[in-house]
């Protein structure tokens, strides 16, 4: 008997143990997906759609519904098996009391509208909640701290937190008033309908036609009727809950298998250039946007060729790198690779033989052999890394560091090492000199964080760069507002409103004596 019990209770740890393990593996599964559907969609548009933005908050917000999804779907069955000897022992007691079971249809209505009242509580909220985690984010990022210390900015942002936090939970809260209302109505009619029914077999037992123990046994099964309704209610309602995760992860896979066919190109890219990058008729305009970030661009990047791309603020010059790298597909015209539309391409394949170093460059706080050497962590050696170090004039960057390429950085880790705004940039310069001859080197404002000395150390190695780049025709092309760059470069593009106001030799531009030409004056006049 003792052993019985005891392997009864051994066999009962177990399987809630297997229970626990399958549900963890179920939601790392649904987790691995949606990172993988979110992060391999070919290009970035999906990231600016406020659609895609919110569905994957409501998401994130009940992931753990897809792990539970075993366990409601064990759950419910169980919860509809277990009421069987309920209503056998009610059905030998008195048929009438299966008539509260009737009261399991307004209940199921309720668990629905429930669900229906969440749904849309989740959608009217997503924004809301979006902007409260983007604030609290801003709580908690040093950088963010500092600026909104010097503007006194923090009590506005606390304020600005708060309404959107209360805007975010509001709906819920309201979905669940209604719901609580609803619910009550449910026992308060089960009630009245169970007074009824005893009251009737009261007064049937009154005149012998049902029997004492027949009544006492539906006193006794009212209650445990009840617990019915309720399981009832409670599995459509977890089940609701699921069926509604999972409608919104099949949303998701549907919009990254749209995203995969938007761009299906699968030609290899080719291993060196001979022509160049060629823009023919090239608009582009961001999702959203009210007007074309870049409008009718004709361009040739010859193979080979540094390339400097110059204009005001807004110009387009950020874009252009965007186009080129695969990052959005334009909105009219062609980007050619050699004589391949870059939509025929596989942009996995393009963004292997593209290497680049942007002005939002990546902070990544890792150590700083995976920082540098994140794009190719395979490297068997370091010798690669420490050549690209050298290459980005960033080897000084290394030799203060205390474990070399060893040193976490980011100071928020244990014995992580911050590093200034400069040092990372040079680092993520670093980065974009591993790839060896890329056919696209973007070098987006490298160095807008470096001083001057650095900058001239620098532009020597990009020379040097360039050139083994050029080896395989490779195109260097680099984005700035310091006209030093410029002067050497093969060639210097300038870009006004989102066109191409001007190209040529940095001699040629300034003998125009045009927009270039002033451009280049006024900075001149500002070294000097
Ligand atoms: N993600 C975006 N969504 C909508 N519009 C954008 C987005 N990024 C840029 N734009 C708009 O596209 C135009 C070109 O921007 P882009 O960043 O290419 O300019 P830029 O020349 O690189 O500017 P800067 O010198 O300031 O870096 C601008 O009008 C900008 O407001």
């Amino acid at each position: 008997m003792i052993a019985t019990e005891a392997f009864g209770f051994i066999l009962g740890i177990c399987g809630v143990q297997a229970r626990i393990g399958l549900n963890e593996r179920i939601g790392q599964h649904f987790d691995a997906d949606v990172a993988r559907i979110s992060g391999t969609a070919p290009t970035l548009d999906h990231l600016q759609d406020p659609r895609y933005r919110d569905q994957m908050h409501a998401l994130r917000e009940r992931m753990g519904a897809l792990g539970m999804a075993y366990n409601s779907f064990v759950n419910s069955v169980n919860n509809l098996v277990a009421p069987v000897t309920t209503i056998i022992v009610a059905l030998g007691a008195d048929i009438r009391l299966l008539l509260l079971l009737l009261i399991g249809a307004p209940a199921s209505w309720w668990a629905k509208s429930t669900m229906r009242w969440e749904q849309e509580a989740e959608d009217e909220s997503a924004k809301a909640g979006r902007r409260s985690k983007h604030f609290a984010d801003l709580t908690t990022d040093p950088v963010a701290a500092s600026e909104l210390r010097v503007f006194g900015a923090r009590d506005t942002l606390l304020r600005l937190l708060g309404r959107e936090a209360f805007a975010w939970r509001m709906p819920f809260a309201r979905a669940e008033a209604r719901g609580a209302a609803f619910s009550s109505g449910v026992t308060v009619l089960y009630v009245i309908a169970a007074m009824g029914v005893l009251a009737w077999m009261a007064h049937d037992a009154l005149h012998g036609r049902v029997s004492p123990g027949a009544f006492a046994t539906g006193i006794l099964v009212v209650g445990q009727l009840r617990d019915v309704v309720g399981s009832l209610q409670g599995t459509v309602h977890f089940l609701g809950q699921t069926l509604r995760t999972v409608k919104r992860y099949r949303w998701l896979q549907e919009y990254g298998a749209t995203a995969a066919a938007a761009h299906s190109g699968t030609t290899p890219a080719p291993s060196a250039l001979h022509d160049g990058l060629t823009l023919q008729d090239v608009t582009f305009r961001y999702p959203g946007a009210d007007r074309d970030a870049l409008s009718h661009i004709d361009l040739h990047l010859p193979a080979g060729e540094v390339i400097a791309v110059v204009g005001e603020n807004g110009a387009g010059k950020s874009t252009l790198i965007g186009l080129l790298t695969g990052m959005y597909d334009v909105s009219g015209g062609k980007v050619l690779v050699d004589s391949v539309d870059l939509q025929d391409l596989s942009l996995d394949d393009w963004r292997q033989h593209c290497a680049g170093a942007f002005q939002d460059h990546l902070k990544l706080e890792l150590t700083a052999r995976e920082a540098i050497g994140v794009g190719d962590l395979e490297i068997p050696d370091d010798t690669r890394l420490l050549e690209a170090l050298d290459d980005a004039a960033a080897s000084d960057v290394l030799t203060a560091l205390p474990d070399g390429l060893d040193t976490q950085l980011g100071p928020s880790w244990p014995g992580g090492v911050d590093l200034s705004g400069g040092q990372w940039q040079r680092l993520a310069i670093g980065r974009a000199m591993v790839r060896r001859s890329p056919l696209l080197l973007v070098l987006d404002e490298p160095t807008s964080a470096l001083d001057p000395a650095t900058e001239h150390k620098l532009f020597d190695r990009y020379a040097a760069a360039a050139k083994e780049t050029s080896r395989a025709g490779g195109v260097t092309l680099i984005v700035t507002h310091r006209f030093s760059t410029v002067a050497s470069a093969d060639r210097v593009i300038v870009l006004a409103d989102g066109r191409v106001a001007e190209q040529g030799t940095h001699e040629e531009l300034m003998a125009v004596g045009g927009h270039y030409a002033e451009l280049y004056g006024l900075q001149a006049a500002g070294y000097r």
